[in-house]
């Protein structure tokens, strides 16, 4: 931070730069896995840093977290059982439970410094740890996965990027597992980063997807604040004849005004409509 902005320079992105006012830096600490960052931004709230990257904003937020919840959630029949992967701020976790359908929410993040900071200067988010049908666990996603066999139905990798802790949840293995750990007709979402950044990136993941799953798609939200004004989602489904590129269920207007700020029926179908690069990038 210099004359009071943060810049967001990282060798991912290079040559640009994300910079936000600060007001007041509120918490540095060196956790076991990464550097965390938490300060006051002039415009856009509390704003998480993991490694020097920006993680959370409390102004935008909504938008991803809505995003790789629902596209996920409303893609599944009826999901009961749910695992967020990464997630620690909670957000996605508040997502979840807004489906009435869902019996039990699982996290599992591999830092306790990320869900310790976030219930402190994140309540918006970290409100999700406290719903009732919550469990958080502390640990490695994949090594959380390892055992699990045909348990949940959807599971959501809400992840940094895989420049640190979160490198394993972008390999090949970790697709393996997810497909072990989903139910019959298993959704999952990731953090699929962006299409102006990390095609790719994108394309290598989607690939390993193809030899594991009958349905794989890429979507992308808006959102201000993380590189490029976009980030992507990968979504994938163990039914063959899921369509995902549509919401299988749907929530009415009058509860989508209600429960969201970004989501609805019809962004849901927006979001996978890819420009003219993408498309040649991704699926060519
Ligand atoms: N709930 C936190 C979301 C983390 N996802 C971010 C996507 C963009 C990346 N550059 C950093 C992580």
């Amino acid at each position: 931070i210099n004359d009071g902005w943060f810049m967001e320079k990282n060798s991912q992105w290079p040559g640009q730069a994300m910079a936000l006012k600060v007001e007041e830096i509120l918490h540095v600490e060196k956790s076991k896995f990464q550097d965390v960052l938490v300060f006051q931004s002039s415009n856009y709230g509390n704003v998480l840093v993991l490694d020097g990257v920006i993680q959370a904003t409390e102004r935008d937020e909504f938008s991803y977290q809505e995003m790789i919840t629902h596209l996920a959630m409303n893609s599944h029949p009826n999901p009961k059982k749910v695992l967020v992967i990464g997630g620690g701020d909670g957000g996605v976790l508040r997502e979840v439970v807004k489906h009435e359908c869902v019996e039990e929410a699982t996290l599992v993040d591999i830092d306790e410094a990320v869900p310790r900071v976030s219930k402190k200067y994140l309540p918006n988010m970290s409100i999700g740890f406290e719903h009732p049908k919550v469990t958080v666990h502390i640990g490695d996603g994949v090594e959380f996965l390892r055992d699990k066999t045909n348990q949940y139905d959807v599971i959501i990798t809400d992840s940094s990027d895989p420049d640190g802790p979160a490198e394993g949840l972008f390999g090949a293995e970790f697709f393996q597992l997810l497909k072990n750990a989903l139910t019959e007709k298993g959704v999952f979402s990731t953090q699929g980063e962006c299409m102006w950044l990390h095609l790719p990136l994108i394309k290598k993941v989607i690939e390993f997807c193809k030899d594991l799953y009958p349905r794989v798609e890429y979507a992308y939200t808006c959102i201000p604040t993380y590189p490029s004004g976009q980030i992507g989602h990968i979504m994938c489904s163990k039914d063959a004849d899921a369509v995902i590129r549509e919401p299988l269920r749907k929530f009415t207007p009058e509860q989508e005004a209600k429960l969201f700020r970004y989501y609805n029926s019809d962004i849901h179908k927006a979001a996978f409509i890819l420009p003219q690069f993408a498309k040649k990038g991704l699926y060519e």
